[in-house]
Order: structure tokens, then C-alpha cells, then sequence
């Protein structure tokens, strides 16, 4: 019996993958016959069943930890940082001066209990009576380095008590590819990562800006957002319009993906205003019919996209060019939706001066910037202190950003896929716009025009 039982256990050890195999296919079958061996000899299928199960946890762990690799690690690393939070919380509340009285009288505010959802771990707690969350938020950066986390939020939750979330890794530090693949709906374009592990998802229905310093990674919310639209793009039901004033450094490598491409700023205000154009004739036919818009072939949906807006209404040195320029976004930005007419700019400088049409921006996108002011420029007053801290992003992580929406309640730590020059290649290539628009000739006013004449002959 001992023999048979050594045989058996060895024979299963030496074919462990096939058995795992036939287990995986047919795992009732497995058990059948597991059952079988226990009745005719039953010490002998004991190691055959523990082996059984050893491998399919095994298995299943395994599967687990493939379909999100950091898993198992999350779940540790997640214990790790609760227990950091209950053993470090009254020193860190003493030396943040959250604490009272001392020795035998110390009172603390009370840690009611801490949670662990990668990658964050969450402490519920009742501060001390007489503080508020005003004083927590104080001694925040003193807390977040105490327990090592890369952030914290801080937030209400309910009349007496706080949450405090600390960031504890980050599933954003590694670079995800841009994946064409993605389902393209309109209204929730994929276009990168959350720092929850979810889809960064973003509607093309607001107009969008996305700022960021140099580096900051404009670049990968550009083409992600780009390559979100892509596959409507050879059906005709949206057609992009692309505006790079560096000399078409950017939109150039994606050529094939635009409708029209405008490079200089004459040229990109001649298309703006044929846009603007185009949008109050479709205005006028949709007056009484039709109150919002379906893309469809014959009324596509018409996406700008600018890579340096302030090139276009700051830095063109001729200031008739800018009033235009300006002219024409502030009037797609406040009338484009309803017809279908969209802008999504990029820009490096988001103060007013530089950006007039700024607050018409209906959807912001907070990639690094200079300072505090920047990112409350972008994200809204009240951002900083809800969490978005888009003024320490890390250089090393460019494509990182902060965006605040509706549906969630704090700003969301994101980043963007990322698309290398191969890649938009091959997008466009894939899928190239099946007709080009002629940027229309640029046109001076009759007033500059007459004007230039006298100048010549004088
Ligand atoms: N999402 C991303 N993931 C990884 N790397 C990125 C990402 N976005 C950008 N990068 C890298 O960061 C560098 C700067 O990116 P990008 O050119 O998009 O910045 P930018 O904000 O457009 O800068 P500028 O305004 O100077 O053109 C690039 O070399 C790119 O390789």
C-alpha cells in the first residue's frame, strides 16, 4: 500500500503540469477519479488529493496574480501600511501636535479603524473635541512623510469624525502603451489610468485643456485622446482638425489621422474661423429641429485639437491674429457643443493674460506645473486642499495628471497612455481621415488690407 501510494504520489509530482492541465479542463472529472482511488485505496489517494488541492490554489493564485500582477503584493504591502498606521498613530499625533496632555494623561485622537483597498489605506478617525478637519489638513505633510505615504487626503466623513487616505504605492510609476484596441465610445474615451487601477475615462463632449509645464507630457493626453477617436475616424463621423503652431512638430507625425492641419498662425486662424463657419450653418439648419447633436457621416463630429494654444492667442506677434484667433475658440467653446464642434487645447501657461478663453474650458486636465496657483488655475479653487496636487508631480512621471469631475467626489490622481512617433504612425496609417479639408486662404480685413497699400505706395 505504502509502495502503490509512493508510486501514485510520484507519478503526480513528475506529470504535476498535465494533471493540472486535465484538472483546469475537466475539474469534476479530476475529482471523479480522485474519488474512485479513495474508495479503493484509501491512504493512497490522501497525497493524490492533498496534492490535488495544493495545486489547484495553486492555480487559482496563480491565475489571480496574472490577471493583476501586483495582487498578492498589493494585499501585503496594503497589511504592512495598516499596521504602520495603528503602531506609528500616537507618536505621529504627538509630534504633529494633535495630541494632548502627556504620561498617564495623553489624549489622542481616536484611530477607529484602518482599512487597506490598493493602493490605498484608509483611517477612519475622531479627532479630539475642539478640532477640526482645518487642523488635520495642517498637520497633513507631517503625517503623509510619518507614514510614508506619497499622499493624503483628508476628508469629512460625517459630523465628528474624518478619513484620512494615504496613498501607500504607486500603480502609476509604471508607463502603459496606448491601446487602440480600447472600445471608443464618444462619451467615455479611454485615454489612460486611474490611480484606483481603473480606466482613465474622459467625454469628448465637454471642450477640453490640458495643461502642463515643458515635459509635462501634453503629448500623451493629445494622442491618447487621438487615438480614443481613431476608429471614427475612417467612417467619417469624426473628422480632426489639427493645430501645432511648432511648425507641426507634434500633429505632423499623426498627418493621416486629421481632416485639416494648419501649421502657422494664419493659417490656423483661417481654419478656426471656416470652423466657426461651418458650426453656425449647422446651427442654423439644426434651429427648431434638433437640440443636440449625432455625429454621423454627413454631420461628423468636429474635433480641434491644439497643441500650443497660447502660440495662437498670446505669442503671435501680430495682435490682429490673436483678437481672431480668440475670437473664433471663444466662440466654439461657447457654441460648439449643441452642434457637434469640439476643442481640445494643450498649453504650458494657464494664467488668465495668456488664455482669455480660459474659464470656457468645460473639462481641465492638470498635468505638472510650476506652483499652487497654477494648479488652482486649472482645477478650480478648493483643489489644492481636496488633494490635487498637479505642483508635485515628479519630472519622472511625465503623462501624470490631476482631473476633478462631477462623478468624483476628490480630484483623481491619473496618467495617460503613452504613444511613441512608431505608434502614431501605424494609427494613422490605420486609420487615415477618407477625405482632406483645404485650410482655407487667410484673409486680412478690408480696413489692414487698404491700409498696407497706402503704406506700400507712400
Ligand atoms: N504618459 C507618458 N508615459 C511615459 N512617458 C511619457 C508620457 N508622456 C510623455 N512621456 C515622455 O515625456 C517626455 C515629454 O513628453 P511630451 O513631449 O508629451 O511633453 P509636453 O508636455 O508636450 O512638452 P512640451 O510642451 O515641451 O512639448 C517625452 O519624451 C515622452 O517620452
Amino acid at each position: 500500500m505504502y509502495a502503490a501510494s509512493t508510486t501514485l504520489s510520484r507519478a503526480l509530482a513528475v506529470n504535476a503540469g498535465r494533471v493540472l492541465r486535465h484538472l483546469r479542463a475537466a475539474p469534476g472529472l479530476a475529482l471523479v477519479a480522485i474519488a474512485l482511488i479513495w474508495l479503493g485505496w484509501p491512504w493512497s489517494a490522501f497525497p493524490a488529493f492533498i496534492l490535488a488541492v495544493a495545486l489547484s490554489t495553486g492555480e487559482l493564485l496563480w491565475v489571480r496574480a496574472t490577471a493583476n500582477p501586483n495582487r498578492l503584493l498589493c494585499l501585503v504591502l496594503g497589511l504592512i501600511g495598516c499596521r504602520r498606521v495603528r503602531s506609528r498613530w500616537a507618536e505621529v499625533c504627538e509630534s504633529a501636535g494633535l495630541a494632548r496632555g502627556s504620561g498617564n494623561a495623553l489624549h489622542l485622537p481616536q484611530l477607529m479603524k484602518v482599512t487597506a483597498t490598493w493602493p490605498y489605506v484608509s483611517a477612519r478617525v475622531r479627532p479630539l473635541i475642539g478640532q477640526t478637519a482645518t487642523d488635520f489638513v495642517a498637520a497633513s505633510e507631517a503625517i503623509r512623510m510619518a507614514m510614508n505615504a506619497s499622499r493624503l487626503r483628508i476628508e469629512p466623513a460625517g459630523p465628528r469624525e474624518l478619513d484620512l487616505a494615504f496613498t501607500v504605492g504607486d500603480p502609476l510609476a509604471a508607463v502603459s502603451p496606448a491601446d487602440i484596441s480600447q472600445t471608443s465610445d464618444l462619451d467615455a474615451l479611454t485615454i489612460g489610468v486611474r490611480e484606483d487601477g481603473a480606466p482613465w475615462r474622459i467625454a469628448v463632449g465637454p471642450h477640453t485643456l490640458v495643461a502642463g509645464c515643458s515635459g509635462a507630457g501634453k503629448g500623451s493626453v493629445f494622442w491618447s485622446t487621438a487615438f480614443a477617436l481613431a476608429p471614427h475616424v475612417p467612417t467619417g463621423t469624426v473628422r480632426l482638425h489639427g493645430i501645432d503652431l511648432k511648425g507641426g512638430m507634434e500633429v505632423l507625425v499623426g498627418e493621416g489621422l486629421f481632416t485639416s492641419v494648419a501649421t502657422n498662425a494664419k493659417d490656423a486662424v483661417a481654419l478656426l474661423e471656416q470652423l466657426v463657419q461651418l458650426m453656425q450653418q449647422r446651427t442654423v439648419r439644426y434651429a427648431g429641429r434638433v437640440r443636440s447633436h449625432t455625429p454621423t457621416a454627413d454631420d461628423p463630429l468636429e474635433v480641434v485639437m491644439i497643441d500650443e494654444l497660447a502660440a495662437l492667442t498670446a505669442y503671435a506677434n501680430d495682435r490682429d491674429l490673436q483678437r481672431r484667433a480668440d475670437t473664433a475658440i471663444n466662440l466654439l467653446c461657447s457654441q460648439g457643443r449643441a452642434p457637434g464642434f469640439m476643442v481640445l487645447a494643450c498649453l504650458q501657461d494657464p494664467r488668465k493674460e495668456v488664455v482669455p478663453s480660459r474659464g470656457l474650458f468645460t473639462q481641465t486636465i492638470g498635468l505638472r506645473l510650476k506652483d499652487r496657483s497654477e494648479t488652482t488655475m486649472v482645477l478650480g479653487d478648493g483643489a489644492t486642499e481636496s488633494g490635487a496636487l498637479c505642483h508635485q508631480i515628479p519630472r519622472a512621471l511625465p503623462g501624470v495628471a490631476y482631473v476633478s469631475s462631477e462623478e468624483l467626489s476628490h480630484p483623481m490622481r491619473v496618467r495617460a497612455f503613452y504613444a511613441d512617433d512608431e505608434a502614431i504612425r501605424a494609427t494613422a496609417q490605420q486609420y487615415s481621415a477618407p477625405e482632406r479639408l483645404e485650410v482655407p486662404t487667410f484673409r486680412e480685413p478690408a480696413d489692414r488690407r487698404r491700409l498696407r497699400t497706402v503704406e506700400a505706395s507712400e
